[in-house]
């Protein structure tokens, strides 16, 4: 079995009958909703939310029950991926450009666990570039804000295209060296108009981050 798949089998033992499941997007989240597909066929009861079409589309294909989101007041426990992990516990997400809606589904769990194997461990965020949601209208201006962040923005394309988000927006991929404080440049991103929401999770929406090994095990960073 792969890293991937090892911490996100980990994580699905958290689940237990009668939650509200959140439902991350890509290739680690992909096991964890396989395995709550397999749990849900011996007996176990839960309804899911989805952070991304395509996750709802796996969780249909692998027999999760979903519940639209306007009918739920809260989420027990959210599984999800990342794209790196810091020292503290800060995220950055949204390399699979869902950014908005996973982030949405953290901050209204009870328990956020973050699934990831041991390539995504960073002392400092700033390897990997931070995914910003924005408007597409002005963006061209919207770049011009971020960029006085100190930070290379690029948009996302998929091959031939610009990337569109679920919501109908577009992902500015900002690239940085090391990110010294995650807050405050949380804060800053959000402040300029056209950015719907940026792809750094604080630590404080962290309940654990369980990390597959190479060895068989799973290490778990609370
Ligand atoms: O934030 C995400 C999607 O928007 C993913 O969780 C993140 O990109 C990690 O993906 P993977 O598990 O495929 O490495």
């Amino acid at each position: 079995m792969n890293s991937k798949k090892r911490a996100a089998e980990k994580a699905v033992e958290y689940i237990q009958d009668g939650m509200i499941v959140g439902l991350g997007t890509g290739s680690t989240a992909y096991y964890a909703i396989e395995k709550i597909g397999e749990r849900a066929r011996s007996g176990l009861r839960i309804k899911a939310v989805a952070s991304s079409k395509r996750s709802e589309e796996l969780a249909k294909q692998f027999g999760v029950a979903l519940v639209p989101i306007e009918e739920i007041d809260s989420i027990d426990i959210t599984i999800d991926g990342a794209d790196e992990v810091d020292n503290n516990n800060n995220l950055i997400k949204g390399g699979g450009g869902a950014l908005l809606r996973e982030k949405i589904l953290a901050s209204h769990s009870k328990r956020f666990v973050v699934i990831i194997d041991e390539s995504k461990l960073v002392g400092k965020l700033g390897r990997f570039p931070v995914p910003v949601e924005i408007v597409p209208f002005a963006s061209n201006l919207t770049l011009r804000h971020l960029r006085a962040l100190d930070c290379e923005p690029r948009i996302r394309r998929d091959a031939e295209n610009v990337y569109i988000t679920d919501n109908g927006n577009m992902i500015a991929d900002c690239f940085f060296d090391i990110i010294e404080d995650p807050e405050i440049l949380s804060a800053r991103m959000n402040s300029i108009p056209g950015v719907v929401e940026n792809g750094l999770f604080s630590h404080t929406m962290v309940h654990a981050v369980i990390i597959g090994t190479e060895n068989d095990t799973v290490k778990i960073k609370k």
